[in-house]
């Protein structure tokens, strides 16, 4: 049974290694879990419990490493596309809970939601130097649907523009991965991370993974779907005002690397 805490639609609390976290709940009995070290999102779960987010058993939760699993937020670069760290830092940056975030056009009514911030600290600035307040809202929607909103703004004094990458890189839990398929994809540009990122066109039907896969789709539709076969469970990813999708498989030991 549930006890009057956990009914409570948002929380802070500690989480592995002292860490502050908020949880989200909705009223039919999903959840996610969010670190403020990386504005981090660990854990989705369903109404039945069942968690939706793959983390690594071997995820350091220790800052500076970044956490392997869940969403890490990509920013102010993607991937090595830079001079920067891998993906950028906000991922192994501390956020603040926004008390004050700018009005959303959209109804808060029913949803579960938290909003971060991230400002760069003067030694942040010596590393790219650009002034800039990134605010994140993370809603549960009341039928369990998760979804991140990102807002950059530029706040330097001149106005002087900046350019930046981002992604959103989720790690989906799914069964074994030959029952698995993504459809959206077909006749899509990629460029393959596995072939010094040379560009092909997708063939033919839904993707399926037989081997190691790390490809960069380009201008991708709003829509993509992830259907596992054993699970039953379809995720659809809907996105806005973000062009391209990256799709992997590793193996298991390519992939998980205690970082
Ligand atoms: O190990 P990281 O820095 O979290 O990156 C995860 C993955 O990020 C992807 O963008 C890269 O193409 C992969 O090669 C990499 O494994």
């Amino acid at each position: 049974m549930a006890t009057a805490s956990e009914r409570v639609p948002v929380e802070l609390c500690k989480g592995v290694n002292g860490l502050d976290k908020v949880v989200l709940r909705e009223v039919r009995g999903g959840s996610a879990e969010i670190y403020l070290y990386g504005a981090h999102v660990t854990s989705w779960k369903n109404e039945h419990g069942e968690e939706l987010l793959f983390v690594s058993a071997k995820a350091n939760f220790k800052p500076p490493k970044p956490i392997r699993g869940g969403i890490p937020i990509c920013f102010p670069q993607f991937s090595n596309n830079g001079t920067l760290e891998q993906h950028g830092f906000a991922r192994t940056k501390f956020w603040s809970i926004d008390t004050d975030p700018p009005p959303f056009p959209t109804s808060t009514s029913n949803k579960a939601f938290i909003d971060l911030i991230l400002k760069p600290t003067e030694e942040d600035m010596k590393i790219w130097p650009h002034s800039y307040e990134f605010r994140l809202r993370v809603t549960l929607g009341p039928g369990g649907d998760l979804m991140l909103t990102s807002r950059i703004r530029n706040t330097s004094a001149d106005g002087k523009p900046f350019s930046f990458t981002f992604a959103y890189h989720t790690y989906f839990s799914v069964s074994d991965i030959s029952e698995v398929r993504v459809e959206g994809l077909e006749t899509i540009d990629y460029l393959d991370n596995l072939h010094n990122k040379e560009r092909f066109t997708e063939q033919g039907d839904a993707i399926t993974f037989e081997s190691e896969v790390d490809k960069i789709y380009v201008s991708t539709p709003t829509k993509i779907a992830i259907l596992d076969h054993e699970k039953k469970r379809t995720f659809v990813i809907r996105k806005d005002g973000l062009p391209d999708a990256e799709f992997e498989f590793h193996s298991a030991k390519a992939l998980f690397p205690p970082i």
